[in-house]
């Protein structure tokens, strides 16, 4: 017999996502469903699951599902739909939550409008430059603009916000599409990685960000994260001020510690719909 369960789909500037509250049983959701339930065709339709399970530390533990049914250690726009769901649903204004992900325990500051969470401040933890998932794993040293191997013409920055990026500062965007799907997989990146292409501009940033399991999506929190991290070490950008990311479905906000040791996100998440999630096919 299969008991009913409901799913609760919000996006943070089009970036979408199935959250779906396991606090009480703990029991994550599996590749194939989180890649079904992601068909836009087939299923409900998002960039991926977001599975809230009990934490001791947080006031839940966020695991990300990609639409391709892989799991990402972060994303930042996901835990802003999350942090929404959370205090929405909880009948208090905290000024603040912690969640617990992949890139650690997060302090998320929600910012509140007529209809509940509007925003959400997050303190995203370090951007790390020596991690096993960037190039850095293998040899000890960052790979901070740096020929990107078999790429002529291409320069990189790999950068982890807990999950991998490589970012291409001055890249046209419009080369997202082409290259996005072959720089995911290059051979350095043993855990694949999202990819940004970024325009530095006078007053920020405009970013198209490739991701890992997804594809091309309409924003990416650790990607404008990881797009604004680059841009500070390449100098082009004041560290510890507030950079516009503008990105396909919106603006975000960055701030980037001098030392790299805190890198904040400020964006909105908004609800969409609930519903209750279908049985899988042949089921
Ligand atoms: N859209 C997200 C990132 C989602 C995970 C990413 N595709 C990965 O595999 O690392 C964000 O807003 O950060």
């Amino acid at each position: 017999m299969s008991t009913t369960e409901f799913f609760h789909k919000y996006h943070g500037l089009g970036n979408d996502f199935i959250v779906l509250d396991r606090r009480q049983t703990g029991v994550d959701v599996d590749a194939q469903t989180a890649q079904w339930l992601c068909d836009r065709r087939l299923g409900i339709g998002a960039d991926g699951v977001l599975s809230l399970l009990p934490s001791e530390t947080g006031m839940a533990r966020m695991v990300v599902h990609n639409s391709d049914g892989s799991i990402a250690e972060m994303c930042g726009n996901g835990l802003r739909c999350a942090v929404k769901y959370l205090v929405d649903n909880s009948g208090e204004k905290p000024e603040r939550i912690d969640v617990e992900t992949g890139a650690g325990l997060l302090a998320c500051v929600p910012g509140y409008g007529a209809d509940g969470v509007a925003q959400v401040e997050i303190s995203m933890g370090p951007a790390r430059l020596v991690e096993p998932n960037l190039p850095s794993g293998a040899t000890q040293r960052p790979f901070l603009d740096e020929p990107v191997p078999g790429h002529a013409g291409l320069r990189g920055h790999a950068i982890s916000m807990g999950n991998p990026h490589l970012v291409l500062l001055d890249q046209p965007l419009e080369t997202a599409s082409r290259l996005g799907p072959v720089l995911e997989r290059h051979p350095d990146f043993p855990e694949r990685t999202n990819v940004e292409f970024v325009r530095v501009d006078a007053d920020g940033l405009t970013v198209v960000v490739w991701e890992r399991g997804c594809g091309l999506t309409q924003a990416c929190g650790t990607g404008a994260c990881a797009a604004a991290v680059a841009a500070v070490l390449a100098k082009r950008r004041p560290a510890e001020d507030w950079s516009r990311v503008r990105l396909p479905g919106g603006d975000l906000f960055i701030w980037v510690a001098t030392d790299l040791s805190d890198i904040r996100l400020r964006g909105p998440a908004a609800f969409v719909f609930t519903g209750v999630v279908p049985d899988a096919p042949g089921r």
